[in-house]
C-alpha cells in the first residue's frame, strides 16, 4: 500500500496532509516518507535471508543524508561512484566495511581516499583503471580490495540511456578479456582481487535479462576456479525496477530466487546494489499551479517545479504520476493539459497531455515516483535554488535539506547545495582595490 494516499479528500504522506506541508515548507518541494524506505528496504532484507549477502544500497539514486541514514540504521551498506558520495556514505553512519566503490572513472585521488578509509572492495572497470589502483595502493601501503566488473553483453531491455550490460556500453571489462584481466590482477602487489561484479542497467522489469547476465556470471566464475584463481565475492548490482506507469516489476523474492538458481550454488559472497527499487516510491514532489494557460493547439499547465528540480522526463521522456493534492470529485471533468515548469525550454515539461481534473492557480500538485533519480539529477539551471527535501515519520516530518534564501547567499553565509555564494558589491570592490594595490 502506498504510503502516499488520499484521505479525508486530499492527499498525505504517511499521516500528515500534502497541503499543511506545503503551507510550511514552500513548493516545490521533495517530501520522502521513511515508512515507505524501511518497508523497500526490509522487502530485501527478507528475500535475502539465509544467504551470504550484503544489501548496499546505490547512493546515486538519493544520497540525502537523512535517507541514507534511515537505510544504515537497518543495516544496508552503500554502493558509492564518488568520493563524495563514499564520505556522504560515511556522514551517514555506514561503516567502511560495508562500502563499495563503483564507477567506469575513478581518480587516483579518490582511489587513495577509499583505500585510507578502508573500505571493502573497489568495483575495477578496465585495465587501466587496475593498473592505477595498483600503483596508488603501493604507494600508500595497502593491498586494495577488488571486484572485477564484468560486461556480460545482456541486452537489460530498459531504456537506452540507461542500460549497462551491452558490449557497445562503456561499462566493464568485455567477457573476451576478462579472464586475462583477472589473472593480471591476481598477480599485482598491489591488488587483492577477491571477486567479479556486473551491473546490466536500471529500471528493469523483466527477470530473464538477470538470468541470463548471472548465468554467465556463474560459469565465468567456475571457469576462474578450474584456471586456480580464488573468487569468493560476487556483485549482482542493482537495476530493480518500479511501477511508474503500470509496469509488473517482480518482487524481490522472484529476483532473489532467480540468485538462488544461478550464482548461490558457487557459495561465495553476494553483493547486491540496489537503488531506486528502495527509494523510488518513497518520494513525491510537490508543486504549485501557478497559471492555467490555455492555447489554440494545447493547453497548459504552469507549475513552479521545473526540470532543474526532476529532469527524468526531460532527459529520458519519462512518465510520472501527477495527482492533484485536493482529492478530484469522481465526477469532475477531465481535460489534456502540457503540465510544464518555469524554465526557459521546450523541453521542461513533466507531463504532455495529461489527463487532469479542472486546476486553478495556487492548486498543489505532487510528482509521483520522485524518491530516486530525481533531487539528486537537480541543477541550478536559470539560476534556480534547489527545492528542499523533507522526511516524513508518522505524524511528524524533519526538513532534511532547507530551501537556502538569497539574502543568506548574498551575506555569504554557509549555504546548504550546491550555489555558491554570489559576491556582495562590497567585496567585489574590496578584491578590485585589492588587485589595484
Ligand atoms: C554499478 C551500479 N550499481 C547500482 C546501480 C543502481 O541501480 P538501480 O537504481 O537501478 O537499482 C547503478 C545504477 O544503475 C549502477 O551503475
Ligand atoms: N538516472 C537514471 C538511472 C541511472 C542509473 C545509474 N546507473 C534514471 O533516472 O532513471
Amino acid at each position: 500500500m502506498s504510503v502516499f494516499a488520499y484521505r479525508h479528500g486530499e492527499l498525505h504522506a504517511e499521516a500528515l496532509p500534502v497541503s499543511r506541508l506545503a503551507a510550511e515548507v514552500g513548493t516545490p518541494f521533495f517530501c520522502y516518507s521513511h515508512a515507505a524506505i524501511a518497508s523497500a528496504y526490509d522487502e530485501f532484507a527478507t528475500a535475502v535471508k539465509g544467504l551470504p549477502a550484503l544489501v548496499c544500497y546505490a547512493l546515486k539514486a538519493n544520497s540525502n543524508l537523512a535517507v541514507i541514514a534511515s537505510l544504515a540504521r537497518r543495516g544496508a551498506g552503500a554502493d558509492v561512484v564518488s568520493e563524495g558520495e563514499l564520505r556522504q556514505a560515511l556522514a551517514a553512519g555506514i561503516p567502511p566495511e560495508k562500502i563499495i566503490f563503483s564507477g567506469v572513472g575513478k581518480t587516483a585521488a579518490e582511489m587513495r581516499f577509499a583505500l585510507e578509509t578502508g573500505i571493502r572492495q573497489l568495483n575495477i572497470e578496465s585495465l587501466p583503471e587496475l593498473r592505477l589502483l595498483d600503483q596508488v595502493a603501493r604507494a600508500v601501503g595497502r593491498k586494495a580490495p577488488v571486484a572485477l566488473r564484468v560486461n556480460p553483453d545482456v541486452d537489460a531491455r530498459t531504456h537506452a540511456k540507461i542500460s549497462t550490460g551491452k558490449a557497445e556500453n562503456k561499462f566493464g571489462i568485455e567477457l573476451g578479456l576478462i579472464r586475462e584481466a583477472y589473472r593480471e590482477a591476481a598477480g599485482l602487489a598491489g591488488i587483492e582481487v577477491r571477486g567479479l561484479a556486473l551491473h546490466i542497467g536500471s529500471q528493469l522489469t523483466d527477470l530473464e535479462p538477470y538470468r541470463a547476465a548471472f548465468t554467465r556470471l556463474a560459469e565465468l566464475t567456475a571457469e576462474l576456479r578450474r584456471q586456480g584463481l580464488a573468487v569468493d565475492r560476487l556483485d549482482l548490482g542493482g537495476g530493480i525496477g518500479i511501477a511508474y506507469r503500470g509496469e509488473q516489476p517482480p518482487s524481490i523474492a522472484d529476483y532473489v530466487r532467480v540468485v538462488r538458481e544461478t550464482v548461490a550454488p558457487l557459495g561465495t559472497e553476494l553483493v547486491f546494489e540496489p537503488g531506486r527499487r528502495l527509494v523510488g516510491n518513497a518520494g513525491i514532489l510537490v508543486s504549485r499551479v501557478l497559471f492555467v494557460k490555455p492555447g489554440a493547439s494545447r493547453d497548459f499547465v504552469i507549475i513552479d517545479a521545473a526540470m532543474n528540480d526532476l529532469l527524468r522526463p526531460a532527459l529520458y521522456d519519462a512518465y510520472h504520476a501527477i495527482l492533484p493534492v485536493a482529492e478530484p470529485a469522481s465526477d469532475a471533468p477531465v481535460k489534456r493539459f502540457d503540465v510544464v515548469g518555469p524554465i526557459c525550454e521546450s523541453g521542461d515539461r513533466m507531463a504532455e497531455q495529461r489527463p487532469l481534473p479542472p486546476l486553478q492557480p495556487g492548486d498543489l500538485l505532487a510528482i509521483c515516483q520522485a524518491g530516486a533519480y530525481s533531487a539528486v539529477m537537480g541543477s541550478g539551471y536559470n539560476t534556480r535554488l534547489p527545492a528542499p527535501e523533507i522526511l516524513v515519520h508518522g505524524d511528524a516530518f524533519d526538513i532534511v535539506r532547507a530551501r537556502p534564501d538569497y539574502q543568506a547567499i548574498l551575506a555569504r553565509d554557509h549555504v546548504p547545495g550546491w550555489l555558491e555564494p554570489v559576491p556582495g558589491p562590497q567585496s567585489q570592490a574590496k578584491g578590485a582595490r585589492g588587485a589595484a594595490e
